[in-house]
């Protein structure tokens, strides 16, 4: 049994991301609203891109209180930023739609989601990445590190100082294996399982475009911030 122990730079490290990833939570509760009834697929086209620019705001706000993140290049700034938007949307949206909710009440979510308006082809691989993170129970530390690591991928298109950011990804992974012997011992692996998802991530967001495209509905209207960060129109 190996003695872990997080160091007191370390500890300062993982207050600085977990307050920063609770101090930009999104503003209203989607989860909410989508329980209160089944929008028509225009409203929810609608309430995905209201969110989603809230979301990309708040991230922003969150990765500049990664230490290290705005001593890194601009540009290189703006193309993790840009490489890693749509991954963090996916994954707060499978940790949003794993909260603990009254019974049934993740049923009815799933339903809504389901008829929301976008195309049948990719619930299934969306709904088991959201189960897969969920049977995961990540306490919040490891959801704002692992969303940390997500954002300084070094392999993103359009980096130049590949090092520098796989030197800020990597003080991120030392921490976060650590937590995760710490808070699941009995899961041997769980570090493995974790970073696991970020492959099925990755994999889930390659299709994020044509999810958008083909919503049912004519008319797809994105913001210009919403062009640049889900490559459409
Ligand atoms: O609002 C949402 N997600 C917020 C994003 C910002 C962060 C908070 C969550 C949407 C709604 C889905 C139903 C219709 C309205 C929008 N949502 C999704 C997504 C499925 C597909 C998504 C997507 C993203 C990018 C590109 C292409 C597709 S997001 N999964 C959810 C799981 C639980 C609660 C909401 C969830």
């Amino acid at each position: 049994r190996e003695k872990v122990e997080i160091t007191k730079e370390q500890r300062a490290l993982m207050k600085a991301i977990v307050d920063a990833y609770n101090r930009h939570q999104i503003p209203q509760d989607v989860a909410k609203k989508l329980l209160q009834e089944q929008y028509s697929p225009e409203e929810n086209f609608l309430l995905l891109t209201e969110m989603a620019t809230s979301q990309v705001q708040v991230l922003v706000e969150f990765t500049k209180n990664i230490p290290g993140f705005v001593s890194l290049d601009r540009e290189d700034q703006i193309a993790l930023l840009k490489g890693s938007a749509v991954e963090a949307m996916f994954l707060r949206s499978a940790q949003v739609f794993s909260r603990k909710m009254p019974s049934g009440h993740t049923d009815v979510l799933e339903e809504r989601i389901r008829k929301s308006g976008m195309p049948e082809e990719f619930m299934t691989p969306m709904f088991n990445f959201y189960k897969s993170i969920g049977e995961l129970h990540m306490v919040q530390e490891e959801q704002a590190i692992l969303t940390a690591i997500t954002i300084l991928t070094p392999d993103r298109p359009y980096v130049k100082d590949h090092q520098a950011v796989e030197r800020l990804q990597e003080s991120m992974l030392v921490v976060l294996r650590k937590l995760c012997v710490l808070q699941h011992p009995q899961e041997l692996q769980y570090f493995a399982r974790l970073l696991g998802r970020l492959t099925e991530l990755r994999t889930l967001s390659h299709y994020h475009a044509e999810m958008l495209t083909s919503w049912r509905m004519n008319d797809h209207k994105f913001t210009p911030l919403l062009c640049e960060i889900w490559d459409v129109q």
